[in-house]
């Protein structure tokens, strides 16, 4: 069977993750009752949004929380969940990670933001992982990326030259920059020639207006589902044949060069 895919694309709570489960249990709730979906995504942030000055506060130990809760839902409706991402608290930093759950409500992976931006002060606040975001899941090599990560090409190559044929990006992007996320979205789905599955967050905080626009693309860089600017969901059911097709149609990744690129 082929996998529905649909993106949760919240209106976040600011700095109050107790608020934040409720409506992402709730909004879970509704998706699997209106929609045959396999995978579901979250956006950045979640459980707090861009609340950094209290994250010693609200921050999740260990982000204990966060997995028993994704556990749970993921198991109860027999679900995917590619989990946002969150703020993780251990005794040396903040990271901002996210977890991956399988239709078990198993564990299946954790990939902390690489690339902190700067602009909303992250750099103050969080420390950057430093593993990639491969995981397989319904049978499909994927990899997770978070937000700003997406200006970044080769981070993105180092996950497609791995085998990651679905991208699922996670993001509270803001929308002033709407035209970057739609153009870069695209581009990385036409140049990695794979799926691009990417959640962002609606609403407002006390910094920024956010873009929504939750999209996925397709392999050949066709806009399959996009949201507008308000809280809501968008699904689209992919197939990975296409990314067999598109990338034997234009082999681009037997055309590398590697050799010439350093
Ligand atoms: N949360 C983020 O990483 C935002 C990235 C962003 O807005 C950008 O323009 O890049």
């Amino acid at each position: 069977m082929q996998p529905v895919i649909t993106c949760i694309q919240l209106d976040i709570k600011f700095g109050d993750p107790q608020f934040n489960y409720q409506q992402v249990e709730e909004k879970i709730a509704q998706t699997v009752e209106n929609k045959k979906s396999t995978i579901i995504v979250l956006p950045e942030l979640w459980t707090t949004g861009y609340d950094l000055t209290r994250l010693d506060e609200i921050a999740d130990e260990k982000g204990e929380e966060t997995k028993q809760f994704l556990s749970r839902l993921a198991k109860k409706y027999q679900i995917n969940i590619v989990g946002g991402s969150i703020a993780k608290k251990t005794a040396d930093n903040v990271t901002n990670t996210m977890y991956i759950f399988n239709t078990q409500g198993e564990f299946v992976h954790e990939y902390s933001k690489l690339h902190l931006f700067k602009l909303m002060d992250e750099h103050h606040y969080l420390t950057a992982g430093t593993e990639k975001g491969l995981f397989e899941i319904e049978g499909i090599k994927s990899a997770g990326v978070i937000c700003y990560d997406i200006r970044f090409p080769e981070w993105i190559r180092a996950h497609t030259t791995q085998g990651a044929e679905v991208l699922f990006v996670v993001a509270e992007w803001p929308l002033p920059r709407l035209n970057h996320w739609r153009t870069l979205l695209t581009s990385r789905a036409i140049e990695n020639q794979c799926y691009v599955v990417a959640c962002n967050r609606a609403g407002s905080d006390l910094n920024n207006v956010f873009a929504g626009h939750s999209m996925i693309i397709d392999p050949w860089g066709t806009i399959i589902a996009e949201a507008d600017e308000q809280a809501g969901s968008i699904s689209a059911t992919i197939d990975v044949e296409t990314v067999k097709q598109v990338r034997s149609q234009i082999p681009v990744f037997d055309d590398r060069l590697p050799e010439f690129y350093k």
